[in-house]
């Protein structure tokens, strides 16, 4: 039989070829083309990003020649600092967003049956990505990278497990003093264990990516509580069949996310790396060298995601004796092992989050313990804290919170409301639990540091201010709109003749963006490629790479997104 040929250009034929059009990969409907459905993705494109410049940094880091090696990739070699500092931030980012997304989908429920799995194997990403970026962090050989290493090596050792010394000479082979050996052979021992963990770490990371991934593929996204309030929440293969085919509105969205995500983790620490007198914690350079004159006078401070840790070593137990290396150590894997477990230690069959009162109280008082912890460590390092300075920053918060979610009513059953993919509507939601979280974390951490500016009226506590102080009344003020004004959760938004004026807008936007990134892409070319200077190229690269993210995102709104 003769089969009619269909005219197509040379892109359709190579994606017919590659089967794109019936890849099995998930449906989705209208409403979930919002970022908060993709911060997954969000992460795996930082892990990306990583990645790639990881790769490009192994060609020129000289293990037994550490920190000259760093040096000379930053000052020597083509865009050189970009990809450093870049590599560093993209794990940065990267870790920030899995919190994010970890955060997001206890919210949303999205831990509970049939995604547990799915919520095992994300705190083992998470962990991983702290561990890979705790290698990576001291592959550098400045000071606060080696002395990172001495306070693992130490809280290892100190636990007195049977077998802790022989663990941490596996992990760290001749230790950090190794480091500051005249001899190449020696620091090479060191520095080739790290590197060679370092990328241990991000294998495992990428094949656990690919099982949570392929869980992600096989139940899809979960779906919003309005639409499937109970678990086992998801769409049944009949829903499936009325919504978005992955390709190609699934691909032009995806393509927007990475793009803005690659955008900032360039356009941030280029950007920070032409500022003077950062705080060492955020600073994109490498401190000075391990044993060098200049590092005597560097405070130690870890890297800052694990500043809460390093508080909370200073913790005194209630005898007045510091808390020892095991307890510390059992902390951990406790709390991380009651985190992995919450999709079965939680018992309620309900999505919302009203409905979830206890694992909200405690969820919520993590996410706020994590940030209060850090900022702690970071305006006290070292100094010990009695048990009556612990009950003080930690008990308001634990009590506030809890008075809060169990004085909160519980979700009364609201209408089903469609909104599959035959549905024209916008819904709009006036308030999410994610809003909620950024407004509590917002004002007390902007409480916390207005009462340390107090104490300590110093110019880098009263400039932390600032943003924190921003950042409260932003969230404050969405907040605010919906318990002051008595606003609906959710509603049907825009008329027709709105949504056309704004994709007439969108329209000319996605020429305006076109037509400045293609100024800026020229403007890169004159811009030096050697040097610290570089990073200004590389602030042009993000500010690039963000224009065509938000102009496919306009795109995405012109073409898809239904009147
Ligand atoms: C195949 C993948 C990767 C390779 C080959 C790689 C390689 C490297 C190398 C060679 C360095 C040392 C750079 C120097 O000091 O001169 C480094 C640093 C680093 N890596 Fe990676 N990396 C990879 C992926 C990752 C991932 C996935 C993360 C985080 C999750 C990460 C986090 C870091 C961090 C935080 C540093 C320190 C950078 C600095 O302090 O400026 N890397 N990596
Ligand atoms: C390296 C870190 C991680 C990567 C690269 C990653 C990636 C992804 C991706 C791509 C998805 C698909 C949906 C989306 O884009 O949001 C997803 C979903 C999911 N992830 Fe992760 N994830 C990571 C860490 C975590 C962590 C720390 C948790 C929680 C502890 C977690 C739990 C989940 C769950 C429950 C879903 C299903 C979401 C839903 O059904 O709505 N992931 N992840």
């Amino acid at each position: 039989m003769l089969v009619e040929e269909k005219k197509s250009g040379i892109i359709d034929s190579i994606l017919e070829r590659l089967g794109i059009n019936e890849a099995p990969l998930f449906r989705t409907p209208d409403y979930m083309y919002n970022i908060s459905y993709w911060l997954g993705a969000m992460v795996a494109a930082s892990f990306a990003y990583t990645i790639i410049t990881g790769l490009f940094l192994l060609l020129y880091y000289q293990p037994a020649f550490a920190y000259q090696s760093t040096q000379t990739i930053i000052n020597s070699v083509p865009y050189g600092s970009v990809l450093l500092f870049s590599h560093l931030y993209g794990s940065y980012i990267m870790i920030l967003l899995a919190y994010i997304h970890m955060f997001r989908n206890f919210y949303k429920g999205a831990y509970k049956k049939p995604r547990e799995l799915q919520w095992v194997t994300g705190v083992l990403l998470l962990a991983l990505t702290l561990g890979a970026s705790f290698f990576g962090y001291s592959l550098v050989s400045d000071v606060l990278g080696v002395n990172a290493i001495d306070i693992g090596d130490q809280l290892l050792v100190g636990t007195g497990i049977p077998g802790a010394t022989a663990i941490v000479g596996w992990l760290f082979g001749p230790g950090g003093s190794a480091a500051l050996s005249s001899n190449p052979l020696v620091r090479s021992e060191l520095f080739d264990r790290l590197l060679g963990w370092h990328i241990i770490m991000v294998f495992l990371l990428g094949v656990l990516f690919l099982f949570h991934f392929m869980l992600s593929e096989r139940y899809g996204m979960t779906p919003a509580t309005r639409e499937k309030p109970k678990v086992p929440s998801y769409y049944t293969k009949e829903e499936q069949e009325k919504f978005n085919p992955w390709w190609p509105r699934n691909f032009v969205y995806m393509l927007s996310i990475v793009l803005i995500t690659w955008g900032i983790i360039l356009f941030v620490p280029n950007l920070l790396a032409n500022i003077n007198g950062l705080p060492i914690v955020i600073n994109p350079y490498p401190a000075p060298q391990a044993g060098s004159p200049q590092a005597v006078s560097v405070q130690p401070y870890p890297p800052w995601f694990f500043l809460f840790l390093f508080k909370l070593v200073d913790f005194l137990l209630p005898n007045g004796i510091p808390i020892t290396p095991i307890l510390t150590i059992a902390l951990l894997v406790v709390g991380l092992v009651i985190l992995m477990l919450l999709p079965f230690l939680d018992p309620s069959d309900s999505l919302y989050v009203t409905r979830r009162k206890f694992w909200t109280w405690i969820m919520t008082t993590l996410a706020v313990y994590l940030v209060e912890l850090s900022v702690w460590g970071y305006l006290e390092p070292g100094v010990p804290e009695p048990t009556s300075a612990q009950i003080e920053f930690l008990g308001p918060p634990l009590v506030i919170i809890g008075i809060i979610v169990y004085l909160w009513p519980t979700e009364r059953k609201t209408k089903t409301v469609s909104t599959t993919a035959t549905d024209s509507r916008v819904i709009k939601m006036n308030i999410t639990p994610m809003e909620i979280l950024l407004g509590a974390v917002g004002t007390l951490s902007f409480a916390a540091t207005l009462f340390n500016f107090i104490q300590f009226p110093t110019l880098i506590n009263g400039i932390i201010l600032v943003p924190l102080g921003l950042f409260a009344i932003y969230a404050l003020r969405r907040i605010s709109f919906y318990v002051l004004g008595g606003k609906p959760v959710a509603s049907v938004g825009n008329t027709s003749s709105r949504i056309s004026l704004r994709k007439k807008i969108a329209f000319f936007g996605i020429i305006a963006l076109f037509v400045v990134s293609l100024v800026l892409l020229g403007l890169m070319w004159t811009l030096p490629s050697v040097g610290p200077q570089a990073t200004y190229a590389g602030m042009d690269l993000g500010v690039i790479l963000l224009l065509w993210g938000v102009a496919i995102q306009l795109y995405h709104y012109e073409i898809f997104v239904k009147e």
